[in-house]
């Protein structure tokens, strides 16, 4: 497998260069698109790393997936009242669709969705920003992740479009705590830095049955660490979503820091790093990797092979 990693690697590199680093948050647009990693956690505790797998990164939309789950843990099946699990085949921070649905986002892993979600959180938690901070490193027994203050503010600045979003859904009733602040908690999730060793130890309880692999904590039950997969495959990378199916075939979501976490589930948790983005502003050389990966160990949970 280590081996198998380290050829992958060589095999994309020609392909560092292409693409774009997100620049629309300018504390993002410094980083150095030259940078590839990737690390895999087994369930039976094999951790395979190769290239810049230690270097902490911005996890940006990969938090929508913790965010997911501390909203799940305290509120279970109720906050499906106030959004969706369908696709949107829309970019992640798109508005059309929010207005024709009358402000209830698509999935939670559009910015609107993870932006009501947020606002869920921020009804249960008398310090948002730190309960999640304090998730993810239980997740990722990592007690070193911070919020990168520097990107979260950056994201503040540069808040228009996320604003606009969170607004109009205000404008509809469904949102429900101060604007301002829910952005606040939101852009501090997104700034979250960690590598993709800490995620791939983050991402275990969902290759695991909802069970942590380091602590053998109970995060989820059985079914609904089935449905943030399926929500993960149908939803995890946007309007590419359908793309990442047919290339990869495996539940995964994608952030504009350049990282990639992909599940197999039951076996296996993915994590993939490389900043230059692809037009949907997923990781471009990181979806390379990752096809390469499953072409070459059949792994998707649409091959009957693979299990
Ligand atoms: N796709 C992403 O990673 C987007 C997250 C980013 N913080 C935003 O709100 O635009």
């Amino acid at each position: 497998m280590q081996a198998l990693l380290e050829s992958i690697l060589d095999d994309v590199r020609p392909l560092l260069g292409q693409g774009h680093v997100a620049s629309y948050i300018p504390a993002l647009s410094d980083v150095d698109p030259y940078q590839l990693g990737i690390a895999m956690l087994g369930t039976d505790g094999a951790l395979y790393q190769a290239g810049d797998a230690d270097t902490p990164f911005s996890i940006q939309s990969i938090s929508k997936v913790f965010s997911l789950v501390q909203a799940i843990s305290h509120g279970g099946e109720s906050l499906w009242e106030r959004l969706g699990h369908e696709p949107s085949g829309q970019a992640f921070n798109s508005l059309v669709q929010l207005e024709f649905e009358k402000g209830r986002p698509r999935n939670p892993f559009i910015n609107a969705g993870a932006l009501v979600i947020a606002d869920i959180n921020q009804s249960r938690y008398a310090a948002p920003i730190l309960s999640m901070r304090d998730l993810v490193r239980r997740l990722t027994d990592n007690a070193q992740i911070i919020s990168d203050r520097v990107v979260a503010e950056s994201e503040y600045q540069h808040r228009a479009r996320n604003a606009a979003m969170a607004y109009l859904m205000q404008s509809f009733g469904n949102f429900h705590n101060d604007v301002e602040a829910v952005l606040k908690s939101y852009f501090h999730h997104c700034a979250l830095t960690a590598s993709c060793v800490d995620l791939v130890r983050g991402f275990s309880f969902l290759a695991n049955g909802g069970r942590c692999l380091h602590s053998d904590e109970h995060i989820l039950t059985p079914r609904q660490t089935q449905q943030v997969n399926a929500i993960m495959a149908t939803s995890g990378l946007y309007d590419e979503a359908g793309n990442f199916a047919y290339r990869v075939g495996l539940p995964g979501k994608s952030g504009v820091g350049g990282g990639i976490v992909a599940v197999v589930p039951g076996r296996y948790s993915i994590c993939v790093w490389s900043p230059a983005l692809n037009a949907s502003g997923n990781s471009l050389v990181g979806m390379a990797v990752l096809e390469r990966l499953s072409e070459q160990i059949g792994w998707s949970v649409f091959s009957p092979l693979s299990y």
